[in-house]
């Protein structure tokens, strides 16, 4: 059988089960659980993630650090919802940083 091809549209997969799962049973459900303890807890997953993914980056193996890099986006999908954030919205914001050289916007921002 074909292997399916993936992509970012992954996310946006992703982002539908999330949503799927508000209100659902804490017991069953990670998600679910997540949202039932709130944003705090959802955004202190976060940067635990993201602790574990930076850990992975500098000493682990390539496997490693994609395993923990998806828990990130996970727990950073989840913390969207929470806040009410979708990701097209993250996806515009990305949109409209294109052709424009990070190095040129950080100086833009550089006040005197
Ligand atoms: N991608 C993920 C995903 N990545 C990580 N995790 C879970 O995140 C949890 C992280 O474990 P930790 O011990 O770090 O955190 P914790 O259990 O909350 O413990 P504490 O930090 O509270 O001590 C594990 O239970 C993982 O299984 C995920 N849980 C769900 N998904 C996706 O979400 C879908 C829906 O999941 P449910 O909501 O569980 O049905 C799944 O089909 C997946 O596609």
């Amino acid at each position: 059988m074909a292997k399916k091809k993936l992509s970012a549209d992954i996310l946006d997969e992703l982002h539908h089960v999330i949503v799927s799962r508000k209100g659902d049973n804490p017991e069953e459900s990670h998600t679910a659980r997540l949202f039932s303890k709130g944003v705090n807890k959802i955004a202190q997953k976060v940067g635990e993630e993201a602790v574990e993914t930076v850990i992975e980056a500098v000493g682990g193996s390539k496997e490693e650090l994609a395993a923990e890099s998806a828990d990130l986006l996970y727990h950073l999908l989840v913390l969207w919802e929470a806040r009410g954030v979708k990701p097209s919205d993250v996806w515009e914001a990305l949109e409209g940083r294109k052709g424009i050289s990070g190095i040129a916007e950080k100086a833009s921002r550089i006040k005197y």
